[in-house]
């Protein structure tokens, strides 16, 4: 059997992000005002801090405004809600995207609710969910939809494919099943009391691994030729005494000589993350400002 082919999310994520600022020129030139997107961050998560950081600078690399907000771990969570308000008001601001996970005297899903579901780029406002749900047009949350796209990218049409979700959270495992159901798929979501999960894993043409173990998907669960996105990033002790590294949630070196393709971690879903946030933005300002834009083109 030969190793896995290996899907290079980085390298797509570049791409569509050269689409979203080709759209988003084209935008400004219609709108007369460049498209923007609000990011809150409340505390100094470290790890947030990065991803924060990064939104800024790739949504101004696409020709776009970044608003950044940084709140003090121990803000008031009304205080987070207010400025929530001031951002669903500013005509300037197309998406708003609060990071998570938020400080824990905070109670998220009211955060989350008080964005504006026609700006809420997350796709996590119980608005979006219902619309996604349904099959109406809203947002799609990021990591979610760059899997799809990802593996459309791959395999063209997933009609007709079994397909396996392990995990089930909001942000990744549901999404990710209802998207599989809508292209088509036969969609098993598997969780922590599945009985038998390497037998259940072993029959899908797709396994989608969002569960945060590190490298719990073994190579004899993956059916040959299959195709593995893993969607972990988990940091582990690595060889070196006192460094660390990134492992996803798959073992990557077992599974790789059995799967027909399969993400990396760093470098497969991760990218793709941020670019569908920009994505999702161009859409958000599009629809915001009335302007007709192919969804499916970027
Ligand atoms: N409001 C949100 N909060 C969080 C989301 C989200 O979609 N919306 N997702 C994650 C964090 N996240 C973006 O916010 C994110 C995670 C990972 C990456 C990424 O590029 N990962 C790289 C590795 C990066 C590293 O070295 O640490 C990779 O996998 O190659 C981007 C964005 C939780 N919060």
């Amino acid at each position: 059997m030969s190793e896995a082919a290996i899907i290079d999310g980085k390298a797509f994520a570049e791409g569509l992000r050269g689409r979203v600022a080709e759209f988003a020129s084209q935008f400004e030139a219609r709108a007369g005002r460049k498209a923007g997107l609000a990011v809150v961050l409340v505390g100094e998560d470290p790890a947030s801090q990065v991803y924060v950081r990064n939104k800024g600078k790739q949504t101004v690399a696409c020709g776009m405004n970044s608003f950044e907000h940084k709140l003090a771990a121990d803000t008031g969570e009304a205080d987070l809600l207010a400025l929530v308000e001031k951002l669903n008001a500013d005509p300037a601001v197309d998406g708003i995207l609060v990071q998570l996970p938020l400080p824990s005297h905070m109670n998220e899903q009211k955060v989350i609710a008080t964005i504006n579901p026609d700006k809420d780029v997350d796709g996590f406002h119980v608005v979006n969910v219902g619309r996604l749900a349904t099959g109406l047009p809203g947002f799609v949350p990021c990591t979610p939809l760059g899997c799809v796209m990802l593996l459309k990218d791959r395999l063209g049409s997933l009609s007709g494919l079994d397909a396996v979700v392990i995990g089930r959270s909001n942000i990744v495992g549901k999404p990710m099943a209802q998207l599989l159901t809508a292209e088509s798929c036969t969609v098993t979501v598997a969780h922590s009391r599945t009985k038998d999960l390497p037998e259940v894993v072993r029959r899908a043409d797709i396994v989608v691994a969002a569960v945060g173990r590190p490298e719990m998907v073994k190579g004899d669960w993956i059916k040959p030729g299959a195709t593995v996105i893993d969607v972990g990033i988990n940091r582990v002790p690595a060889a070196e005494e006192g460094k660390t590294k990134l492992v996803g949630d798959v073992d990557f070196v077992s599974a790789s000589q059995v799967a027909g393709a399969i993400t990396p971690v760093p470098g497969g879903v991760g990218p793709m993350t941020i670019a569908v946030l920009l994505r999702n933005t161009l859409v958000a300002a599009h629809r915001n400002a009335g302007i007709v834009l192919d969804e499916n083109a970027i």
